[in-house]
């Protein structure tokens, strides 16, 4: 993967540690903080206020959405909203089934627990959770071979919130076992532009309704890129002793390569191989990555995703192929072969 900065500024996955700790920071509080997705936070409200009233633990819940849309934040809501301790850890530091041994077995009653990436975890400890979701109860195995016996552990009765980026990868028993999974959605744009209005607010950064509006546009209508941009719009007000408005947005997403639609260099060369070199496809996905000097599991994953979802390309059986749009948009017809934009 490239390490120019300019190319991973659109990428939904957070940048770095100084980005976690700036995400924190804005992160919303509560389910009335949290802006967009109405209808997950009506459904989650019931839940909870369910579990409240008969005095239960809150069913497990699967939070389900690309990266950057707010399932973490979720996680620490529903723990905030129902007044319980929540403990965090990932599908890729569970590894073996004493992983999860370990974490379930020192739980509080009535603790939340979240577990990221869960379609990551190891199958041995996915047998694990079953039982643990449904009966609040591990077997643990003791020795090896022929003289291993099964050690039944009762736990403490605990919520499981489970965050995947591909739901479609976790195994039906698993799956079913959650009492309900929220389907994450992009966010529209006036939605994002409530996001940027409050962590503007947040970050005391005096903005206006225009510059907002033309972040909003460009973010992929995901929260995490949206506030990535205004810090740099922010920088660039800063350095340029400027205020942050619709000129700075501009100016500082131009810099750094963040085109209207919110495509970055990957974006624009992969759509110049296609358009240009291919006269718009289609194009097989290992051809398309060698073109482009990337890895073809970069391409799959995080850059043409997005480019179906705006309807620049489609994927066919035969390779990927540029739409109508793909043409009008980079101002080109087919078979000119002509110039994609002199920084390419
Ligand atoms: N609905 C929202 N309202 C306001 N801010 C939001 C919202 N959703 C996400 N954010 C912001 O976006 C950032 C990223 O959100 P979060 O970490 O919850 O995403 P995620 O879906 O868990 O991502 P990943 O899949 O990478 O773990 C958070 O810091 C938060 O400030």
């Amino acid at each position: 993967m490239s390490d120019d900065p300019s190319v991973a500024i659109v990428r939904p996955t957070p940048e770095s540690d100084a980005e976690l700790a700036f995400e924190g920071a804005l992160r919303p509080k509560s389910l009335a903080e949290f802006v967009g997705q109405a209808k997950v936070r009506a459904q989650l409200q019931l839940l909870l206020e369910a579990a409240r009233i008969q005095n239960r633990t809150p069913d497990h819940i699967l939070l389900a959405g690309p990266p950057g849309l707010g399932k973490t934040t979720l996680a620490m809501i529903v723990a905030q909203e129902s007044g319980r301790p929540l403990r965090m850890s990932s599908g890729p530091a569970i590894q073996h089934a004493g992983d999860l041994a370990a974490v379930l077995s020192s739980l509080v009653p009535g603790e939340i627990l979240f577990i990221d990436e869960i379609h990551r975890m190891a199958r041995s400890a996915e047998e694990m959770l079953y039982l643990a979701m449904e009966d609040f109860r591990i077997d643990i195995m003791v020795g090896k071979g022929a003289g291993a016996t099964s050690i039944p552990l009762d736990l403490a009765p605990f919520t499981l919130v489970g965050a995947t980026t591909r739901s479609g990868m976790l195994p039906n028993p698993l799956r079913d076992r959650f009492g309900f999974t929220a389907h994450l959605e992009f966010y529209s744009e006036p939605e994002l532009e409530q996001v940027l209005s409050r962590a503007a607010l947040l970050l005391d950064l005096p903005i206006d309704r225009a510059a907002l509006a033309e972040i909003a546009g460009r973010c992929r209508g995901t929260p995490r890129i949206a506030n990535r941009l205004l810090r740099r719009v922010r920088d660039y007000a800063l350095v340029h002793g400027d205020e942050a408005g619709l000129g700075a947005v501009q100016a500082a997403l131009e810099l750094y390569d963040v085109d209207q639609l919110g495509l970055d260099r990957l974006d624009r060369a992969v759509m110049e191989i296609i358009l240009t070199r291919f006269d718009g496809g289609p194009v097989g996905l290992n051809t398309l990555a060698v073109s482009v000097g990337e890895e073809a599991e970069t391409i799959e994953s995080v850059v043409e995703p997005f480019l179906v979802r705006i309807g620049l390309i489609t994927r066919t059986p035969r390779g990927r192929v540029a739409t109508r749009l793909a043409w009008r948009h980079f101002g080109l017809s087919q078979s000119n072969g002509a110039l994609f934009g002199d920084d390419l």
